[in-house]
């Protein structure tokens, strides 16, 4: 699925990293250097980013159904949301990702969180909005999702008091497991999560970096609830709305940051 037409830039590391959110180029086909000159500068949103890099910062559609915590510790709702929408935080998150198209295959406009870790602002400033939101709300597990999840998740455990458990791609973990197989934008796999790491009735966040068709994030809710956890709200840096995902989540709670 082509969404937008991005040029690709050089793989080579030598190249400084162009950090920019859904920037349109100035024309397919225009060369590289361009397409920098074309970026925003460090910290400012790309003049499109309005239109086409709409920041978001929802809470779901499926907050009546209660599954955004308990009643005694309740996340914000949309109304907190549209709130949140102003932070400028979110502004500078936005701008420092890099979306490469066709990668990993044709049609795929990858959103690339590399260039996100390159920006020591912008990477505190997404591990500190997830700590606010989830500090003292009595969650006691952060799931990371292999291999993305493994970035995020752990500072956001650290910071408000939680164990990290890794859900991992098949025959990485050592101990006994329990898998779920889940269908992806671009495949099929298998996540494993290590049988005693959770036990039932804790109160678990998922992490990733992004929800696409929302199959990743499915499957994790369905190990950590084949364990007797609760899941709080899956939380992503990146939402692709068009492809559904939140749809696929029903009622679990889903947190996100930017909109790709
Ligand atoms: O919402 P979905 O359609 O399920 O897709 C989202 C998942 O896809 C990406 O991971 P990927 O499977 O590419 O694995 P990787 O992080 O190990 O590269 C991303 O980091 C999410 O985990
Ligand atoms: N477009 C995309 N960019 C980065 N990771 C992805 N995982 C699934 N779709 C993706």
């Amino acid at each position: 699925m082509l969404r937008r037409l991005l040029l690709r830039s050089p793989n080579s590391i030598s190249q400084p990293l162009p950090t920019s959110h859904q920037l349109l180029p100035p024309s397919p086909k225009v060369p590289f250097s361009a397409w920098i000159a074309a970026a925003s500068p460090a910290g400012q949103p790309p003049s499109s980013c309005s239109h086409n890099c709409r920041l978001a910062l929802r809470s779901l559609r499926c907050a009546a159904a209660g599954g955004g915590g308990t009643e005694s510790q309740p996340l914000p709702n949309q109304g907190m949301a549209a709130q949140n929408e102003k932070d400028p935080r979110l502004a500078r998150i936005s701008s420092s990702i890099r979306v490469i198209p066709d990668f990993p295959k044709k049609g795929v406009l990858f959103q690339d969180i590399t260039t996100l870790l390159l920006d020591t602002e912008a990477f505190k400033d997404t591990i500190d909005l997830f700590v606010e939101r989830y500090k003292g709300k009595g969650i006691s597990v952060v799931a990371g999702i292999e291999a993305r999840g493994f970035i995020f998740g752990p500072p956001i455990a650290l910071a408000i008091g939680a164990k990290f458990v890794p859900l991992r791609k098949p025959n990485k973990l050592p101990g006994e497991v329990i898998s779920e197989e889940y269908s992806l934008e671009y495949g099929k796999d298998v996540m494993e999560m290590h049988v005693g790491a959770v036990q039932e009735g804790e109160r678990a966040l998922v992490i990733d970096d992004l929800i696409a068709t929302g199959g990743t994030l499915c499957a994790a809710i369905r190990l950590l609830e084949r364990v007797g956890a609760h899941v709080v709200e899956c939380a992503c840096v990146i939402e692709l709305p068009e492809l559904k995902g939140r749809e696929r989540l029903g009622d679990n709670p889903l947190f996100i940051l930017v909109s790709g």
